[in-house]
């Protein structure tokens, strides 16, 4: 797999417009594209259409965390566009994750689609040990993340989606195959924002991400096909 075949760009932002624009820009130079709750919400499916026919693979990334039936019923009704990735959150248990994978199975099958791939949220990258205290979790965030991935990959699960920095104990905790989708992500010289569990995209890489996520580091650059190239090339090197 090329460097930039692994990068899948977070285009966070509510106009279907921009996020077609940066998608046509941004051809060749990563695997494909993110679109989120923030996108979704404002635009839709339709929104999502409109960016699938620059041919990018799209990842939906709508952390679905509700009970099991709901979960597939929002599994059953983003099928039909037929995202590459699409994720739920771990902590809705294991029989929610395992309606969650059965029915983006039964639904990619029926409407002729791949089947996506349902990655588990663990412990989002935004959040540290204070943060997992603040909710109850007095566990270090490696041993709750090593607890949900278990969980995720017994569960009939694709993969999960975890900091760098719980890269190797995921892949520990899981299988060779299962797919670590890596957002917390940060170029040397980047900001790292609300983002408190970071690492370059090289060290990711090198720990085994399957997938990296980049959001502002490529969308906010001045020539974001450029700062798209220059990611992949540093993972090169
Ligand atoms: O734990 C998580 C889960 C998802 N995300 C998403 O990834 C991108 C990251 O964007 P940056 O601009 O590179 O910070 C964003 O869309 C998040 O919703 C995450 O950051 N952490």
């Amino acid at each position: 797999m090329k460097p930039s075949d692994r990068i899948f760009c977070a285009l966070d932002t509510v106009e279907t417009a921009s996020a077609v624009a940066l998608a046509k820009k941004l051809q060749g130079t990563v695997g494909g594209v993110k679109l989120g709750l923030e996108f979704y919400c404002a635009n839709g499916a339709d929104g999502f259409k409109a960016v699938a026919e620059t041919g990018m693979p799209i990842f939906l990334d709508l952390k679905f965390h509700d009970i099991p039936n709901t979960v597939a019923g929002a599994i059953r009704a983003v099928a039909p566009l037929g995202p590459k990735i699409l994720t739920i959150h771990t902590q809705g248990g294991p029989e929610m994750m395992r309606r969650a994978a059965e029915t983006a199975a039964e639904e990619a099958s029926k409407h002729g689609n791949d089947k996506p791939w349902v990655a588990g949220v663990t412990i989002l990258t935004s959040m540290d040990g204070d943060d997992l205290q603040a909710i109850g979790v007095n566990d270090a965030v490696a041993d709750q993340v090593a607890r949900l991935a278990g969980l995720a990959h017994k569960s009939g699960l694709d993969g999960m989606v975890c900091s760098p920095r719980e890269i190797t104990l995921a892949r520990q905790a899981t299988a060779p195959d299962f797919k670590l989708v890596v957002p917390g992500i940060r170029p040397v010289g980047s900001a790292a924002g609300d983002q408190k569990r970071v690492m370059t995209p090289a060290e990711a890489v090198t720990a085994g991400a399957d997938v990296l996520v980049i959001g502002r580091p490529i969308t906010q650059a001045d020539d974001p096909a450029a700062a798209a190239r220059a990611i992949a090339g540093s993972i090169n090197s």
